[in-house]
């Protein structure tokens, strides 16, 4: 190995560690009661999802899913950056639509000359797609994808899996990719996100309409209102989390509101059901109307019938 390409690799050790959002630790399950409205902390949530996985244990290090024919974009050979599909970033409107998956991994963005960029990590490759191809567009024209086969992997493993593209790609280059250089912050600057609404100003004022009227004052109001369990940045809810991950990778311009904040939302819980005629959240709705929840909105994003929702 070439003396510069080893002193690369002592520079990755100092490479500030790649961007990863809301890491949720088992330190940080242990933490939280277990109560349904905390199913991500609850190994016991009496309504967890039957396809959602909780770290009961913990998760196989490096354990990279195999391509499928379903799924062209998940590396062959456990991940390997060299063994990847190239995927086209498509850019028209709502071309994003299902095209790559909402899971956990590690991704490598390319330029029109085909020449690496940035390799991260995440925890909804969708998203952090949809949102490169959004704030660097010039530089986001074909990615490489790599699905961890965890539904909530432990920081280290994702950091591994982005260790050891990094070091594949040094190794065949002795190059560090520009995104991924100290100081560089093209790929890792974040829109700041919108803050929840509040349907009230808080249990001590005593409202004067009924909270149904508040709701259906807001639904119309905005485009697209995603009522969820927990906030827009930490959902407490592993099918609120999915929706929220699902608007945001399709880029639509959504409010949240907080069924279980009892201070500012109090009672919202039991009245949207009978305002919406919907027993369960999430609920989104659009132009007025309810879409639907959970399973709705997912069959509407793979069937690509998203994009409607950004028109009024
Ligand atoms: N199949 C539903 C799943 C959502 C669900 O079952 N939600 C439950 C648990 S979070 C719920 O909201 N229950 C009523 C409640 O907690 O008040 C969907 O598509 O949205
Ligand atoms: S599944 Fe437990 S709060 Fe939603």
């Amino acid at each position: 190995m070439a003396s510069s390409t080893h002193s690369l690799f002592s520079a990755l050790q100092s490479l500030p560690s790649p961007p990863l959002p809301r890491s949720r630790s088992l330190k940080t399950f242990a933490l939280v009661p277990s109560s349904c409205s905390s199913c991500f902390a609850s190994l016991s949530c009496i309504y967890r999802p039957s396809g959602l996985r909780f770290p009961l244990t913990p998760p196989k290090k490096g354990a990279l899913r195999r391509a499928t024919a379903s799924t062209p974009f998940v590396a062959a050979a456990l991940g390997k950056l060299s063994d990847a599909e190239v995927v086209p970033v498509p850019k028209g409107p709502g071309e994003l639509d299902g095209k790559f998956p909402s899971g956990a991994g590690v991704y490598g963005v390319y330029d029109k000359e085909g020449d690496l960029q940035f390799i991260g990590i995440s925890r909804n490759i969708a998203s952090s797609i949809a949102s490169h191809s959004k704030f660097v567009p010039d530089l986001c024209h074909s990615v490489k994808v790599s699905l961890v086969d965890e539904v909530e992997p432990d920081r280290t493993v994702l950091t591994n899996a982005w260790k050891s593209w990094m070091e594949e790609h040094i190794s065949a280059t002795g190059k560090v990719p520009p995104g991924n250089e100290s100081g560089n912050n093209t790929w890792v600057r974040r829109p700041q996100k919108k803050p929840d609404l509040r349907l009230t100003p808080g249990r001590s004022v005593q409202l004067t309409v009924p909270l149904e009227q508040l709701i259906d004052r807001l639904v119309k109001e905005k485009k697209v209102v995603a009522f969820i369990k927990g906030s827009r940045s930490a959902p407490l809810c592993g099918f609120s989390q999915r929706v929220i991950g699902i608007l945001e990778a399709h880029g639509i311009d959504y409010e949240s509101v907080d069924v279980l904040d009892e201070e500012y939302n109090n009672g919202l819980r039991e009245a949207l059901k009978s305002y919406s005629n919907w027993p369960t959240f999430p609920q989104v709705f659009a132009n007025g109307e309810l879409v639907g929840g959970c399973d709705i909105i997912s069959s509407m994003a793979e069937a690509g019938e998203l994009a409607p929702l950004l028109q009024k």
